[in-house]
């Protein structure tokens, strides 16, 4: 069974259609991450799902449950999902303990206190549950935020942004943190966020979106090896389009050479492009070669050239160690991996 399965949703505001039949299945205990560029709606999606907001159409379960449908219409408070948005919303007049212990007004004395204890040690802020929110880190808060949203066993967790606000240097760090106290505790969430690193080191599996669909719903490799359109390919990160004719089941021929994919599939005949990131061209110096360097930047552990091929900009990357020496004719070869081809 699916913890959240969601079918031909649709939603607008004001006649403009910003969810746009779109269909997400989660499994069991399993992090998906809505990842997409802005506006492509990502927060509406978790609103529908929160029920803060009541789509035009489409169904919604989580669990067995139906929360959204032709007749049905859940309450948000009836729903079951636990959330944690980009500013935490704590409630600043309340202690860590009370803000923790917020949902839990079913619970007797006994059974809340025990419940939050264990929420503050899962989240290793036992000695902190006497301080105000203003008294703790950023990440200290985003751990009660999250101890908060678990406190009450909800079904699924609903997180928007929530790292955006926390310092680089400890976001993966909390990251980490995070994605095992969910996993600990045997929930289902959905994660969203702009950002393709945080999306990889959080989540089992991505959904881009774009224009209000799910473009493709995978883990991080079979995104990456085999993206079902160019929005995907293009989302995970910078590449060029080089004409290419298929050759064989396994290699293409391009105007730098033959490129062999270690994906074999069947392929048309005809011509297309290869989408190639800069991490599978090498440039090196040669006896003769084309290739024209307009810029050479030097960051630390490696040194980046700034190249254009077939009208594309785009740098490559060279060991620090091992540097072109622009005086000299420069070539490039595409490495073995495996291609994506569009016809
Ligand atoms: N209350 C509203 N009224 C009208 N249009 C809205 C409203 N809220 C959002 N939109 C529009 O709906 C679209 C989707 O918004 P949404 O917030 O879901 O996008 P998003 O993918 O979460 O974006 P971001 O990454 O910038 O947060 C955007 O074009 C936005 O301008």
């Amino acid at each position: 069974m699916y913890s959240l399965s969601i079918e031909s949703l649709q939603y607008s505001y004001d006649g403009q259609a910003v969810i746009d039949d779109l269909d997400l299945h989660v499994k069991e205990n399993e992090i998906v991450c809505l990842l997409g560029s802005s506006g492509c709606g990502k927060t509406t999606t978790l609103k529908a799902i929160a029920g803060l907001l009541k789509p035009q159409s489409g169904t919604i379960h989580i669990g067995s449950k139906c929360v959204n449908g032709t007749d049905t219409f859940i309450p948000p408070q009836n729903r079951n999902v636990g959330m944690m948005f980009q500013d935490y919303a704590l409630f600043p007049h309340l202690t860590v303990f009370q803000n923790v212990a917020f949902g839990l007004s079913k619970l007797s004395r006994a059974d809340k206190q025990k419940r939050v204890d264990e929420m503050l040690e899962l989240v290793h802020l036992s000695e902190f549950g006497n301080r105000y929110p203003h008294e703790l880190s950023g990440g200290q808060q985003q751990r009660v935020a999250i101890a908060r949203a678990l406190a009450y066993k909800p079904n699924l967790l609903l997180l928007d942004e929530p790292f955006s606000n926390i310092d680089a240097q400890v976001r993966f760090q909390l990251i980490s943190d995070i994605r095992s106290i969910i996993k600990d505790q045997k929930v289902s969430a959905i994660f969203v966020s702009h950002s393709k690193d945080e999306a990889f080191a959080f989540s089992d599996r991505l959904a881009i979106m774009h224009q209000g669909k799910i473009a493709q719903l995978g883990c991080p490799t079979e995104l990456f090896q085999t993206p079902k359109n160019k929005v995907v390919a293009e989302f995970l990160g910078q590449g060029i389009y080089l004409d290419a004719k298929p050759s064989g089941n396994d290699s293409f021929q391009t105007k730098f050479g033959l490129v062999n994919s270690l994906t074999k599939q069947p392929l048309p005949s005809e011509h297309g492009k290869i989408f190639v990131r800069p991490s599978n061209i090498e440039l090196f110096n040669a006896d003769s070669g084309e290739i024209k360097v307009n810029q050479e930047r030097f960051v630390g552990t490696e040194y980046l050239y700034a190249v254009e091929l077939q009208g594309q900009q785009l740098e490559i990357a060279k060991p620090a160690d091992n540097p072109l020496d622009l005086s000299k004719p420069i070539s490039l070869k595409i490495k073995p991996h495996a291609v994506n081809f569009f016809s």
